[in-house]
C-alpha cells in the first residue's frame, strides 16, 4: 500500500476537495521583492486576490495566520525519487517523497530523468510512470549520459515538445553516469541552441577512482574513506574546467550541490567576471560536518555518505555567507534516500555505499534556522532562495515562486514563535534514518496549502495519490538574455583581433 511508512497521513479520495475557497487571514505575506500586512484569497487553485481585509462567506475555509508569514511553497531544485543508483533504488517515490516535502513546507520540486541506457525518451516514459502517483506539482530535469544524433535530437524533443529546459552531466561516477570533456562540449552546445540550461556535477571522476583506489589499498574501507578518496580539490578541479568550457561556449552554467569553498570560489570568481554561472549549495553542505562519516558505528557513518561529500567543518559556514551575499543563489536537497539496509551493501568497501542524503523534508526549516533566525538574511531572501530564484531560472516564474494574483495557490504558513524538531521517527520519508537526527529550531511550517488544497495542517497531511501536475518549463529563461547580442560582438571583434571580446578573452 502506497502509504506504508507514513505517519500521521489521511488519504483524501474526494478530488472535489481541490475546487476549495480558502481565505488566509492578517499574515505577513513574503515575496522576493516585499512583505506586507494582508489577506490571500484562493479559489480553484489559483491566487485571486492579495490585499488588507478581504471579506468572504460562510462557503470559505478560514486560517488564522497572524502573528505568521505567508510564503510562496518552497521548489527543491534537486531530487532523486524513485532512481535506480548504484545497485538499487532510491527509497522515497513520487508518492512517500512528495507527502516528506510537502510536511517540511515545498510544494513543488524538479528530479531528474535518467536515460535508460542513454535512450532520452524512454527515461522519459519512465519518469512518467513513475510521477503517476504525485501527490504535488513537479517538474523534470534530464541527465545526458552518451552522445550521439540520437541523443542531439532527442534533446530537441524532450525542450520542445516535453517540457524540459535543462540538462545534467555528470563529470564524476566513472564507468556508470559520467561523461568526458568532449561530451560536455557537445552538450553546452546543444543547451545553448536549445535555450536550456546546462547543469553539472562537477568532481574530476577519473582522480575520484584514482582516489578511491589509494584509500582502499591503504587499509581504510569504512564510510571516512569516503570522503578522503574525493577532496575538495576534485571538486574545485571540476567546477573550474565547466566553468571555463561554458565561457568557451558562452552558455549560461548551473553547478549543482556546491559542497566546498574550493568550487565556490571557482563561482564566485566567474560571476565578478560577468559570466552567468548559477551555484547551488544544498542542505547538508550548509548545515553538516563530515564528522558523522568518522562515526565508529558503520550504519551511523554510512548514511552521511553522498557525493561530492560532505566537508570539514569551515566549507558549511563558508557556503552558508555565499549564499547570504548573493555568490550562491538557491537551495536544494539532493533528495537522495536509501535506508540503512541499502547502505550497507557497502560495508567494507566504501565505494560500493550507496550515495545520497535526505533533506526535502527537512530544508524549509533547516534554510531558516540556519539562515534566517541567525540574522544571516531577510524572510524575503529567504523566499528568494528557497522559491523565487527556482522558479525564475526554470523560467516558471511567476506562476511559481510568488504570492502574487494569478499564481498557483502553492503557499505555506510558517510560525515564527513555534519550533521544530527532526527525527526518523516521525519524518514522513521512508528511510529507517535521517541525517539531520535531533537538529532542532525555530520556525515551523504549520500549514501547507498544495494546488488550493490544505495538504498540512495540525500536524496532518491530506494527500491525494494521483493530484500533483507536471509542471512543462519553457526554454530561454532570463539567463539566456542577451547571449545572441554578445556571441554578435564576439563574431563582429574576430575581424579586428586587438578587440577581442568575449568572457574567454
Ligand atoms: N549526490 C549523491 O550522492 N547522490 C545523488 C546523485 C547525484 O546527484 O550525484
Ligand atoms: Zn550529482
Ligand atoms: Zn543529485
Amino acid at each position: 500500500h502506497p502509504m506504508q511508512g507514513i505517519c500521521s497521513v489521511e488519504c483524501d479520495t474526494e478530488l472535489t476537495s481541490s475546487s476549495g475557497k480558502i481565505l488566509i487571514k492578517q499574515g505577513t505575506v513574503v515575496n522576493a521583492h516585499h512583505k506586507v500586512l494582508a489577506d490571500v484569497y484562493i479559489e480553484d487553485g489559483i491566487i485571486v486576490s492579495v490585499r488588507p481585509n478581504i471579506a468572504v462567506g460562510d462557503d470559505v475555509k478560514v486560517i488564522d495566520a497572524t502573528g505568521k508569514y505567508v510564503m510562496p511553497g518552497g521548489i527543491d531544485p534537486h531530487t532523486h525519487l524513485e532512481m535506480d543508483f548504484m545497485g538499487t533504488g532510491t527509497i522515497d517515490d513520487f508518492y512517500t517523497g512528495q507527502a516528506a516535502a510537502l510536511a517540511g513546507g515545498t510544494t513543488m520540486h524538479i528530479d531528474f530523468v535518467i536515460p535508460i541506457n542513454g535512450n532520452l525518451s524512454a527515461g522519459f516514459a519512465s519518469y512518467v510512470h513513475k510521477a503517476k502517483k504525485s501527490v504535488m506539482d513537479y517538474g523534470f530535469h534530464m541527465a545526458i549520459t552518451k552522445w550521439d544524433e540520437a541523443v542531439s535530437k532527442e534533446m530537441e524533443l524532450m525542450v520542445k515538445e516535453n517540457g524540459i529546459n535543462s540538462f545534467k552531466f555528470f563529470m564524476a561516477y566513472k564507468g556508470a553516469l559520467m561523461i568526458n570533456d568532449e561530451l560536455l562540449l557537445h552538450g553546452l552546445e546543444k543547451c545553448k541552441s536549445l535555450g536550456a540550461l546546462a547543469m553539472v556535477h562537477a568532481e574530476n571522476g577519473d582522480a575520484v577512482a584514482e582516489g578511491q583506489k589509494r584509500i582502499f589499498d591503504l587499509g581504510i574501507t569504512g564510510p571516512e574513506g569516503h570522503a578522503l578518496s574525493r577532496p575538495p580539490v576534485l571538486e574545485g578541479e571540476a567546477t573550474a574546467r565547466a566553468i571555463r568550457l561554458a565561457s568557451f561556449i558562452n552558455a549560461p552554467l548551473y553547478v549543482v550541490h556546491v559542497m566546498s569553498i574550493d568550487a565556490m570560489e571557482e563561482i564566485a570568481k566567474a560571476r565578478k567576471s560577468g559570466q552567468r554561472v548559477i551555484g547551488e549549495p544544498v542542505v547538508s553542505g550548509l548545515t553538516l560536518d563530515e564528522s558523522g562519516l568518522w562515526d565508529s558505528d558503520f550504519t551511523t557513518a554510512a548514511k552521511y555518505v553522498m557525493s561530492p561529500p560532505i566537508r570539514r567543518t569551515g566549507h558549511d559556514k563558508a557556503l552558508q555567507d555565499a549564499l547570504a551575499t548573493g555568490i550562491l543563489q538557491l537551495v536544494g536537497t539532493d533528495h537522495c534516500t536509501f535506508n540503512s539496509t541499502q547502505k550497507a551493501f557497502g560495508y567494507g568497501d566504501f565505494r560500493k555505499i550507496p550515495n545520497g542524503v535526505n533533506g526535502i523534508e527537512e530544508r524549509m526549516h533547516l534554510v531558516w534556522e540556519t539562515m534566517v533566525e541567525s540574522g544571516k538574511i531577510s524572510v524575503t531572501d529567504y523566499v528568494r532562495i528557497t522559491s523565487t530564484e527556482c522558479a525564475k531560472i526554470f523560467n516558471i516564474y511567476p506562476r511559481k515562486g510568488a504570492i502574487l494574483e494569478g499564481s498557483d495557490a502553492d503557499i505555506i504558513v510558517l510560525n515564527p514563535n513555534a519550533s521544530f524538531r527532526i527525527s526518523a521517527i516521525s519524518h514522513h520519508s521512508r528511510s529507517d534514518t535521517n541525517v539531520y537526527e535531533g537538529k532542532t529550531g525555530k520556525g515551523k511550517v504549520e500549514v501547507t496549502i498544495s494546488g488550493g488544497r490544505v495538504v498540512w495542517e495540525e500536524g496532518n497531511l491530506k494527500i491525494t495519490s494521483g493530484s500533483g501536475k507536471y509542471i512543462k518549463m519553457p526554454p530561454f529563461s532570463y539567463l539566456f538574455d542577451g547571449i545572441d547580442k554578445a556571441d554578435a560582438a564576439y563574431l563582429a571583434s574576430l575581424r579586428s583581433p586587438v578587440h577581442r571580446t568575449g568572457a574567454a578573452y
